[in-house]
């Protein structure tokens, strides 16, 4: 699992290795990092290092800090190294000695338009951790001339930090060198990241619990119920499934899917789209309705159920039911409308919401805002269940604080019926006795997986994911997870 860690508790956990490490030192390590990785850069993009032209952006701190010292250190790997100062009275002191020294040269922000066109490299050293809001003044105006690839020096200036929002002039980063610990930006906005790089400065034993967790290959696969030798098709648990309609059986057919291939574990169909499911699925056993269903370990409902009073019924049974519950689509849309409906669930009984932005906002009353994490943390905690909040980053709030980060690789889920697959794979999860949040998590994992695999650059539709679910799953039982 690694962890993200956020400005606030990255700042204690430097300050505790700056004071036991000598001045300055720190900063080599992290500059070492930042000139081997523009190097890179440079030999990727142009073929050769030596004879080369970057302009570093300079802001007012150790980020720029940073960015001098890399710029001395890529001078003696010949490259012709230019530092614009944005803010020259508060320039890290003796970052610019080093560059001067090494034979770097310096300009005004007014002679630097030109060059930002014309250099191979551009290293952003304007903020890091201690910035606030977008991009102001000399360094706003100047980013609409970058015409190079850019190395973000931690993060990408005029990105927040701790929430990834972009609310004006920002960085687009080709690659983000990073030091010490992932912070927040480079999960929540990946596309101003780009490739994020860490490099160890000796903060790991400083740091503490993380803020946010994602999930390796390793943890999806280890978490996955596997059968074992005295297992049988009740053992493993019965996922039973409340969704779609006799007119759109679609959302039936995609999540009772997702849960067949999900585990080895039994699959029940409960709803008036019976017959197709069972045309589809001969393994699901399918009745119409809730009551004639049979016992569950977990159920999946909501998608295509409808909102209105059938659907109700649909979903208070569920609940009622005192077991795990993921609660997808028109079940979220309900629970929002006729929140008494949650009455019906027993205390401590597992629940799982899986909203999308628009349902988020229907359910807990307000638009997200900048503060993703902070909103769906929130959530968790008012309905005391674990909220899934999708997106191209998918975040997953347990009730206690506890956030898991899903980054897919593509955008290729944003299709109709993929939202009824992550819930098939959810709720045979939950049946197979998987802890709630994890369960959401891994599932988001394999979900946006088995889409790259379907995909492989091409658009793919919620059958096409479907399919690929075995796929994903064989990927991530062989060490390495190797990624599309
Ligand atoms: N503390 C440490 O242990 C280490 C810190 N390092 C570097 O130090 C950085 C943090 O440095 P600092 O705390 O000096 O601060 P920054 O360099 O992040 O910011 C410098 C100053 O920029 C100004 N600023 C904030 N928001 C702005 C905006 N929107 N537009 C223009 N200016 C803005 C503020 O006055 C702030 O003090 C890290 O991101 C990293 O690059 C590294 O050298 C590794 C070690
Ligand atoms: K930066």
């Amino acid at each position: 699992m690694q962890g993200i860690w956020t400005t606030e508790h990255l700042r204690a956990a430097e300050a505790r290795l700056l004071a036991a490490t000598p001045e300055g030192a720190l900063m080599q390590r992290a500059a070492f990092g930042v000139a081997v990785q523009a190097a890179d850069l440079l030999a990727e993009h142009t073929g050769h290092v030596v004879g080369r032209r970057v302009a570093l952006l300079v802001g007012a701190g150790n980020n720029g800090g940073d960015a001098l010292w890399a710029g001395s250190f890529l001078r003696r790997r010949g490259v012709a190294v230019t530092a614009v100062l944005l803010n020259p009275e508060r320039t890290h002191a003796a970052g610019l000695a080093a560059l001067r020294r090494s034979g770097g040269r310096v300009i005004t922000p007014a002679r630097a338009s030109q060059l930002l066109e014309s250099v191979d490299l551009v290293i952003d050293g304007i903020i890091g951790l201690s910035a606030r809001g977008a991009l102001r003044g000399d360094a706003a105006a100047l980013v609409g001339h970058i015409g190079a690839p850019v190395l973000a020096v931690d993060l990408p200036s005029g990105v927040d930090p701790d929430t990834g929002a972009v609310t004006g002039p920002a960085i687009t980063a080709t690659r983000t060198v990073t030091f010490g610990a992932r912070k927040p930006v480079h999960v929540l906005n990946p596309e101003r990241c780009g490739e994020v790089v860490l490099i160890d400065i000796g903060l790991a034993p400083e740091l503490g619990e993380p803020d946010l967790r994602r999930l390796d290959g390793v943890d999806i696969a280890a978490a996955w119920p596997v059968p074992g030798p005295h297992d049988n098709k009740y053992t493993q648990g019965v996922t039973g499934v409340a969704a779609g309609s006799a007119t759109y059986p679609g959302a039936a057919v995609l999540a009772t899917g997702a849960a067949v291939l999900a585990t080895s574990g039994m699959v029940r169909y409960a709803g008036p789209a019976a017959d197709v499911v069972r045309a589809r699925w001969p393994e699901v056993i399918a009745t119409g309705s809730v009551t004639d269903a049979g016992r569950v370990q977990a159920w999946v409902v909501g998608p295509g159920i409808g909102t209105g009073q059938e659907g109700r019924g649909v979903l208070r049974q569920v609940l009622e039911a005192g077991v795990p519950v993921c609660a997808d689509a028109d079940a979220t849309t309900l629970m929002a409308r006729f929140p008494e409906v949650l009455d019906a669930r027993e205390p401590g009984t597992p629940l799982v919401l899986t909203p999308h932005a628009g349902e988020f906002a229907r359910l807990t009353g307000h638009e997200l805002g900048h503060d993703r994490v902070a909103a769906v943390r929130e959530a968790a905690r008012k309905y005391d269940a674990v909220v899934l909040l999708k997106g191209n980053t998918t975040l997953v709030a347990a009730p206690d604080g506890r956030v898991l980060v899903n980054v897919a690789q593509g955008s290729w889920l944003a299709t109709a019926g993929s939202g009824d697959v992550l819930s098939g794979l959810i709720g045979a999860l939950l049946a197979g006795g998987v802890d709630p949040w994890l369960a959401a998590g891994a599932a988001a994992g394999v979900h946006s997986l088995a889409a790259d695999l379907a995909a492989r650059g091409v658009p793919v539709s919620a059958s096409g994911v479907l399919a690929a679910i075995p796929d994903a799953l064989r990927h991530l039982r062989h060490p390495g997870f190797p990624r599309p």
